[in-house]
């Protein structure tokens, strides 16, 4: 990628401080990391840059804290990034200030260090300049790993590159160049299957994908939303109702685009949400008023497979029920496994992004059978929009 300045145009860096954005927003449950993927795949540059000697200071987010908050503090993750590096990952209860400075002084050449969530401090979303110049306090370069935080326009994910030399790590150029073999000009038809529980979030994303694929299914909890836009009574459920307009708008625009939008018919719906909870299948328009839609069901499922069977592209973001609980992982797991064997057989480019879609393609067991598993959620959906993401950007220009 000649546009980007890589690890390969590094000088020698000896005992040189390097800042890496990596991210680690990985799945945890009760303090322990479930899926260390985004960690595996960011080991490949740490190690690098270790082995060449560099003081490796890692930097992450994780959640979106309100301000200081010890339930989202990168500690446990810094232990889980330690066991996949099979290196000691030291972790700095700060991301700026005399400690930190303190700390990374006393490092020693190759050491590694992870920084406390930069997302503690206000200025970090801001992009605020000050908080930027902070956090280069305590860097030589700039190192950009996080493809996944790169929607973003945050002092670490954009704003480090403006005030230092900045260098693509080898997932950030791993992921631009397999996303762009992938789809840049996707082959026809192009179904996108958007699911998982950040309603708000991927509303507009949907908004503008429905202008550049032929058939969007909507599953999960995103289904519900437009579900009770459509007038079902979705119960209990993850719904946001506030944004029945914006859903109902974007049924237009598919519409207006001949893109066709497939809904679930049926729901695998449950009074609790736990566990081996007791549930049934019922139709979309029958579901209880105590109950919530925790999955899709089996019609649902067959559809969605025959939409896999047209497609030449598919492209998934987000599971299609609360996988993480059995029995409601049942359509994520079907459906993944359908596209899997397509895609192994030959005749589909499948391409899937976001950090519990690979926990779920990993609980399916077929990550691995897919063309492509971009760790990137936001970033990969924006990316597939054509938008211009912020940290790539600023990397591409210096
Ligand atoms: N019907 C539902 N009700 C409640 N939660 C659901 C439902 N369907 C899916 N989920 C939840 O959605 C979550 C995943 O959604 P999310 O939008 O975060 O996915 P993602 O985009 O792959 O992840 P990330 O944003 O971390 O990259 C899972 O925790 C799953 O349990
Ligand atoms: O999980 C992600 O998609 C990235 O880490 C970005 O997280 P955010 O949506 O909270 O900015």
């Amino acid at each position: 990628m000649a546009h980007f300045r890589t690890l390969d145009d590094l000088g020698d860096i000896r005992g040189k401080r390097a800042l890496v954005r990596v991210d680690l927003n990985v799945p945890m449950s009760d303090g322990k990391v479930t899926d260390a993927t985004r960690i595996e795949r960011v080991a490949g540059t740490i190690r690098e840059l270790s082995d060449k000697g560099a003081k490796v200071v890692l930097l992450a987010h994780f959640g979106r804290p309100k301000g200081p908050d010890p339930d989202l503090s990168l500690e446990p993750v810094a232990r889980a990034t330690s066991d996949v590096l099979g290196r000691n990952v030291t972790f700095i209860p700060d991301c700026i200030g005399k400690m930190v400075e303190g700390a990374i002084f006393a490092m020693m050449p190759g050491d590694i260090a992870l920084l406390e969530n930069t997302r503690f401090y206000k200025g970090e979303e801001k992009n605020d300049r000050e908080f930027t110049e902070k956090l280069a306090a305590n860097g030589d370069i700039f190192v950009n790993d996080a493809f996944s935080a790169a929607h973003r326009a945050h002092c670490s994910t954009e704003g480090l590159a403006t005030v230092l030399p900045a260098y693509a790590g080898r997932t950030m150029e791993a992921e631009l160049e397999a996303l762009e073999r992938g789809l840049g000009n996707p082959a026809r038809p192009v179904v996108a299957i958007v699911g998982g529980a950040k309603i708000s979030t991927k509303l507009d994303l949907l908004m503008n994908l429905v202008k550049k694929v032929d058939a969007l299914v909507i599953g999960g909890g995103m289904a519900n939303t437009f579900l009770a836009a459509r007038g079902e009574d979705v119960g209990k459920s993850l719904c946001e109702h506030d944004l029945a307009q914006t859903a109902r708008q974007i049924m237009i625009e598919a519409a207006t685009a001949g893109c066709a939008i497939v809904l679930p018919s049926d729901a695998v719906v449950a009074k609790e949400f736990k566990a081996g909870a007791d549930s049934m299948v019922v139709p979309v328009d029958k579901v209880p008023a105590d109950a919530m839609i925790l999955d899709a069901g089996p019609k649902t499922v067959e559809t969605v497979n025959e939409w896999i069977d047209r497609a030449e592209t598919l492209v998934w973001n987000g599971p299609l029920g609360a996988f993480e609980i059995t029995p409601f992982d049942k359509a994520t797991v079907a459906v993944a496994r359908h596209a899997a064997a397509r895609t192994k057989a030959g005749g589909l480019l499948s391409v899937a992004g976001g950090g519990d879609t690979v926990a779920a393609l990993n609980h399916a067991g077929v990550a691995d059978d897919f063309t492509y598993v971009s760790t990137a959620g936001g970033a990969f959906l924006e990316w597939m929009e054509g938008k211009e993401l912020p940290g790539v950007e600023v990397l591409k220009t210096r």
